[in-house]
């Protein structure tokens, strides 16, 4: 379970001298339970991003609480911000950041790799995961020999390599057209069934959005729960 508390942060900016803080994040609460997938969806510019930075602990928040199971996150240092991410967290980008030079079983292989984990482990584990998402006969291609769709299953199986409890999912369908955008959502429902990974989906699409089991909607740096559209 997360649970988030009165959370504010805000920005400087302007000249020195003239600087003044835009509030961004504005005492946002809510929580996000075990095994769900929630999305937050908002226009650009909404706090979106600053929010997820600030979950998976890459910026400190000005104020309020992060509780993630036992762990008050919020009060980690970035040494215990960084141990917990590894623990904890998967991420998956529009823009998929794979490693150009290594084939997608390297991509998926690397996290293992950098964790110490045994050649005999790590083939096992990657083989099974190309596997799920079902990439086994592109393994040994690289990035850019691979379509969007398949680059972002090689991100997912990257993320999943791990096994991380929440996998946090920044516009993950951004850079595809609908009917892969449909097969890359339907993956994430079906690992979030399979193996209980809770699924943090940020995006900018309501379509995507609705997909979730719950909704946050992001709005001038406030939350609500629920499907209720601003207009444009
Ligand atoms: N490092 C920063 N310094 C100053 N202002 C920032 C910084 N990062 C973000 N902002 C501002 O904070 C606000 C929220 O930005 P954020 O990137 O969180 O929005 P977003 O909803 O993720 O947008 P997008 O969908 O375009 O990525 C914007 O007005 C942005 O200009």
């Amino acid at each position: 379970m997360i649970h988030v508390q009165e959370l504010t942060h805000s920005f400087k900016i302007g000249k020195k001298g003239k600087e003044r803080q835009v509030p961004v994040l504005k005492g946002l609460s809510f929580k996000i339970n075990e095994g769900e997938i929630v999305s937050i969806v908002g226009r650009s510019g909404s706090g979106k991003s600053t929010l997820l930075h600030i979950l998976a602990g890459f910026l400190k928040p000005d104020a309020g609480i992060i509780q993630i199971g036992n762990a008050r996150t919020s009060a980690f240092n970035e040494t215990e911000s960084a141990k917990f991410r590894l623990d904890h967290f998967g991420f998956i980008f529009q823009n998929f950041q794979l490693m150009p030079g290594l084939t997608a079983f390297e991509n998926v292989e690397l996290p293992l790799k950098l964790a110490g984990v045994t050649k005999r482990e790590r083939r096992r584990k990657v083989k099974q995961l190309l596997q799920l998402v079902g990439l086994t006969e592109v393994q040994d291609h690289y990035p850019n020999e691979l379509s969007g769709g398949q680059q972002q299953r090689v991100s997912i199986a990257r993320a999943l390599v791990t096994d991380p409890p929440i996998i946090f999912a920044d516009e993950p369908t951004g850079s595809l057209d609908s009917e892969t955008e449909q097969d890359i959502l339907l993956l994430i429902q079906s690992l979030n069934k399979s193996r209980g990974i809770t699924f943090i989906i940020i995006t900018h699409d309501d379509t995507v959005a609705e997909t979730a089991d719950r909704m946050y909607r992001m709005h001038d740096g406030e939350l609500t729960e629920g499907g209720v559209v601003h207009a444009i």
